[in-house]
Parts: C-alpha cells; sequence; structure tokens
C-alpha cells in the first residue's frame, strides 16, 4: 500500500471535486490517500513522508493557480524523487477539439516552464462553467474566453464539461504507476 499525497488548487471548487473523485479511487484499490487544498496546507506537512504526490490546479485567465506554482517551486527537489503527476482542469480541456487541445496544452507547458517541473504522469481535465453563480464582470469574460466552445447546458446555464470516467482511469493508472515505481503489487477490489 502506498500513501499518496495530493495537492490541489481551485477557484469555484471543480477541481476539488476531481481531486475528491482521484481520491476514493486510490483509496478503492487499496492506498492511503491525503488530499489537501493548497490554500489550507500546513507549513508543517512534510512531503517526504509520501510515496508519490499529485498535483492539480485549474486555469483562470490562462493561468493555473499561483499558490500552486508556488508550492510546486518550494517542494521541486522532492517532488521529482518521489513518483508524480499533475491534473490540471480547464474550460478548454472541456472543448472535443484540436483548438481546445492546443490552448488547454499551451497552459501546461508555460506551467512546466514557470515551475521547472516536468511531472511523471498529466492529465488534462475539462472543468465547469457555472455562470449563474457568477457576477456580472465574471459571467462575461467566461463567456468571451468559451466563446468558440460549443457545450451542454443544464436548466440554469450552467455547464459541467468534466469526463468522470477520464477522472477515474486517470486514477487508476497514476496508481498503477506508483505500484510499478515502488515495486508492489496491490490487489484491487
Ligand atoms: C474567472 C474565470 C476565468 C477562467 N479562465 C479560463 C481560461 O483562461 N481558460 C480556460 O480554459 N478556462 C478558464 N476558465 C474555466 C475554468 O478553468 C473552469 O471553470 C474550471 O472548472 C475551474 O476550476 P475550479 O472551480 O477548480 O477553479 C475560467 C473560469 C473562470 C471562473
Amino acid at each position: 500500500m502506498a500513501h499518496i499525497l495530493t495537492v490541489f488548487g481551485t477557484g469555484e471548487g471543480q477541481t476539488e471535486k476531481i481531486a475528491d473523485s482521484i481520491t476514493e479511487e486510490f483509496r478503492a484499490r487499496g492506498h492511503e490517500a491525503t488530499t489537501v487544498n493548497v490554500a489550507e496546507i500546513d507549513s508543517e506537512l512534510d512531503i517526504d513522508e509520501f510515496d508519490a504526490v499529485l498535483i492539480g490546479a485549474s486555469v483562470h485567465y490562462g493561468r493555473q493557480q499561483k499558490s500552486v506554482r508556488q508550492w510546486v517551486k518550494t517542494n521541486r527537489d522532492v517532488l521529482v524523487r518521489t513518483p508524480n503527476g499533475f491534473f490540471q482542469v480547464s474550460g478548454a480541456s472541456g472543448a472535443k477539439n484540436d483548438e481546445g487541445l492546443a490552448e488547454a496544452t499551451g497552459y501546461l507547458d508555460k506551467f512546466i516552464d514557470a515551475t521547472n517541473w516536468q511531472p511523471d504522469r498529466i492529465a488534462l481535465f475539462g472543468g465547469a462553467l457555472r455562470f449563474s453563480e457568477y457576477g456580472f464582470l465574471k459571467r462575461a469574460l467566461l463567456k468571451f474566453i468559451v466563446r468558440n466552445q460549443e457545450f451542454e447546458t443544464d436548466e440554469s446555464g450552467d455547464a459541467e464539461l468534466t469526463d468522470w470516467e477520464s477522472v477515474v482511469s486517470f486514477a487508476g493508472e497514476f496508481a498503477v504507476f506508483v505500484e510499478e515505481r515502488l515495486g508492489e503489487a496491490v490487489e484491487a477490489d
């Protein structure tokens, strides 16, 4: 059994929902999982005590949370010698076309450049567009950002672009990668 740390940044909670789903899958596979919001992280948390580290961040105005970038930079030395992964949540990844993928990959490349960290495993997930919960300015800006995107909305005009099956399968693949790196065989339930 591995102890996997997941650290995530979130603006409106979608990345937390995704981190929770990943955590559930780690536990279902017999691993211990600790999941923390980077904004609430305990300064005493010692990442050396974990067997693997997964980082998650969402994209707002073209960038991931500064606090996530900062945390990665601070912990980079330990991170690179621990099995690690990164998942990014964005509106662009919810677009099922090449432009969306190119945009999401562009955000990721900037993150890798800024942190000087090349994650072992990477996933790009679509986020959620909760227009009904934003104020006027935020709603207008987000509508502009996703203007070329097609998506289905619910009765309040919101859209969840997250493919939950991909989230669970990434969690499973990451768990297997960690097991292999640790040379352990963990029996799935
Ligand atoms: C103010 C705002 C700005 C956003 N900017 C972008 C953006 O530049 N590119 C993009 O692909 N998605 C953008 N999004 C979509 C978010 O990535 C998406 O809503 C995601 O689910 C947010 O995750 P979170 O709730 O964990 O913060 C933006 C969303 C908001 C609310």
